[in-house]
C-alpha cells in the first residue's frame, strides 16, 4: 500500500491569529511557487485554538491546498471542564487533523497513555484523524530502552480499540531529546522505532492496519534533514515545530519529494 507522506506543522504556543492569516498566505505562495503537489505530500498546519476559525476561513474561501487541525482536545463530551475544547468544537470548524498526547502535554500537563487513549478515541468518534504522539526521552535512549517504551505507549494509546478505529489514526514518533534541540535522531534512529511502531500495531491490529497507518517522525526536522528521513521505509511523514513557523522554512520540508 502506498502511505501519501504526511507533512504537519505544529506551531506550538505561536502565532496570533493575525500572525496565522499571514503565514498561511505566505505558505500558500511559496507553495504555489515550488509547484507544490498535493498528490504527492499532504500538508497540515496545527495551529492555536484561537487561530483556528480564522486559518479555517482562509483556506476555504481561497481554496488552498492546505489541512489544518488542533493540538489538543478535551478528553470529554461538554459541560463543566472549564478551559476545555471538545472534539465536537473542532469537528465544526472543520478541522482534519488533531495531535494529542505530544511530549510537552505529557511532561506538562501530566497526560498519561489512558488520557491520550480516550481523548484519540474522542477525535475518532468526531470524524477526526488524531496524531497520536510517542518517544522516549534522553534517560530512556541512553539505557537502549527506545523501541520497549515507545512500543509501550503505542499499546496504551489504543489499548481496547478495534481494528477499524486504529487504521484510522497518524502516529507520530518523536524523541523528546531530539525536540527543538538541534539534535536530530540519525534516519537509522527514526527507522528503527518507526518500523517497531509498525510491527506492533501489525501483531495487534493486523496487516492491513500496519500498512495503512502512517507514522510520522518528529524532532528538529529542517529542509536540510528532510530527504534522508523521508528516505526510510517506514518513515510516512513529518512532524515540524520550529521549521514550520516560516514558510520559507516549511516549504522545502512539504515539497521534500522535489
Ligand atoms: O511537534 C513537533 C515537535 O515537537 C518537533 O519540534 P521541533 O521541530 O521544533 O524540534
Amino acid at each position: 500500500m502506498t502511505r501519501k507522506p504526511l507533512m504537519a506543522g505544529n506551531w506550538k504556543m505561536n502565532l496570533d491569529h493575525f500572525e496565522a492569516t499571514s503565514l498561511v498566505q505566505k505558505l500558500a505562495w511559496a507553495l504555489a511557487d515550488a509547484d507544490y503537489d498535493s498528490e504527492k505530500s499532504e500538508c497540515v498546519v496545527l495551529t492555536p485554538f484561537t487561530d483556528i476559525r480564522s486559518v479555517q476561513t482562509l483556506i476555504e474561501s481561497d481554496k488552498l491546498p492546505l489541512g489544518f487541525g488542533a493540538q489538543d482536545v478535551s478528553a470529554h463530551d461538554s459541560g463543566a471542564y472549564t478551559g476545555e475544547v471538545s472534539a465536537t468544537m473542532l469537528q465544526k470548524l472543520n478541522c482534519s487533523y488533531v495531535t494529542v498526547g505530544h511530549s510537552e502535554r505529557r511532561e506538562y500537563h501530566a497526560e498519561t497513555d489512558e488520557i491520550v487513549n480516550a481523548k484519540s478515541r474522542k477525535v475518532i468518534e468526531a470524524g477526526m484523524t488524531p496524531i497520536v504522539c510517542v518517544g522516549e526521552g534522553l534517560d530512556i535512549r541512553k539505557e537502549g530502552r527506545q523501541v520497549e517504551y515507545t512500543v509501550a505507549q503505542v499499546e496504551g494509546a489504543f489499548a481496547g480499540w478495534s481494528a477499524e478505529e486504529v487504521a484510522q489514526v497518524v502516529v507520530a514518533y518523536e524523541p523528546v531529546w531530539a525536540i527543538g534541540t538541534g539534535e536530530v535522531a540519525t534516519p537509522e534512529d527514526a527507522q528503527e522505532v518507526c518500523a517497531a511502531i509498525r510491527a506492533s500495531l501489525g501483531s495487534s491490529f493486523g496487516a492491513d492496519v500496519a500498512d495503512t497507518v502512517r507514522v510520522l517522525y518528529g524532532g528538529s526536522v529542517k529542509a536540510s534533514n528532510v530527504k534522508e528521513i523521508m528516505a526510510q521505509p517506514d518513515v510516512d511523514g513529518a512532524l515540524v515545530g520550529g521549521a514550520s513557523l516560516k514558510a520559507e522554512d516549511f516549504t522545502p520540508i512539504v515539497t521534500f519529494y522535489a
